[in-house]
């Protein structure tokens, strides 16, 4: 087993907010016990909305000025939960957030019409690339990034997907690129993961209280889209209660993105989201190491 203090974790995420979202309490489980920590976040989150108003003239459509902000927000988060060690792919600035876009059939594995400079357009060599020298600086065991949708179809998310997957392939390879440092092969990548039960759990809650706008058109007891996993398909859950205060207290930091209502929070969209004290992922690399549960419950499990 490798010892908690030559542990080393690297995450891969799009924009500012989306590392505490969905795992906020792995990280500061992981810092906590000795971990190093490396955040890679894709973006600025330049074309994110505010829920500031005094903020609002930040937006991309006034003084663009959101980015930058929202630099200061992410360092904010990152100390409430302890990770020193977060960078920019490319280094700030370098791909622009594409925004909230898909094409008229909804489908963000389409090409959107985007800026040039942003994230979705880039060349995916040249982003990964960027990411090659990172993880051969790190030799992370673990990779942690989004699944082929993103998570939910966002085109940054299923992009920074593409970028950690490739990235990790070309850092393995002994003779691709030795300038970029010697090559490193990652033990274990995990996606991150919506569990159907808590899917479902979340929408039966939201449907009895009243709210049907919320995950419209989805029903508690009915189909669910390709981007929630099923329950069998998970293959860990980081659970830590004892971080859920440094969770929401990472979340209100970015407060241009993210309102925190008690156990819950919500985007500027409004939807009502539990703050959950427990993290699922997909196993898509490495061998499982399952506990009497059939579950893992350490991303180092069996290293
Ligand atoms: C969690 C996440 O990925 N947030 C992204 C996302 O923000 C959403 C977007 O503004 C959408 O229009 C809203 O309805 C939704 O509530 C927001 O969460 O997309 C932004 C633009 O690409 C991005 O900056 C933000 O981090
Ligand atoms: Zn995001």
């Amino acid at each position: 087993m490798v010892e908690l203090a030559e542990r080393r974790l690297l995450l891969v995420h799009a924009h500012p907010d989306d590392e505490t979202i969905n795992n906020g309490v792995t990280m500061a489980r992981y810092v906590a016990e000795g971990a190093h920590v490396t955040l890679i976040t894709c973006t600025l989150g330049e074309e994110g909305e505010v829920l500031v108003p005094e903020l609002a003239h930040l937006a991309s459509d006034q003084d663009d000025g959101l980015g930058e902000h929202r630099i200061g927000e992410l360092a904010n988060a990152m100390a409430e939960l302890g990770v020193t060690d977060h960078r920019f792919l490319g280094g700030p600035g370098k791909y622009r957030d594409t925004g909230m876009i898909y094409n008229d059939e909804g489908n963000a594995d389409v090409p959107p019409q985007t800026r040039k400079d942003s994230f979705w357009q880039a060349d995916l060599v040249a982003a990964a690339n960027d990411l090659v020298p990172v993880i051969r600086e790190l030799r992370p065991q673990v990779l942690v990034t989004y699944d082929e949708w993103g998570n939910y179809g966002h085109p940054d998310h299923i992009k920074a997907h593409r970028v950690a997957m490739y990235g990790a392939a070309l850092a393995a390879a002994r003779s691709y690129r030795e300038d970029l440092g010697p090559a490193w092969d990652i033990p274990k990548i995990y996606w991150t993961a919506m569990a159907e039960s808590r899917m479902r759990e979340q929408l039966r809650a939201l449907r009895d209280a009243g709210d049907t706008t919320t995950f419209e058109g989805m029903d508690p007891d009915g189909p669910m889209p390709p981007m929630i996993t099923p329950d069998r398909l998970i293959d860990c859950v980081i659970e830590g209660e004892e971080f859920i205060d440094r969770k929401m207290n990472a979340m209100k930091a970015h407060a241009t993105q993210i309102t925190v209502d008690g156990p819950f929070f919500a985007l500027s969209n409004n939807n009502g989201n539990q703050i959950w004290a427990s993290e699922p992922y997909r196993l898509v690399k490495g061998t499982p190491a399952p506990g009497p549960d059939g579950l893992e419950h350490d991303l180092f499990a069996g290293l």
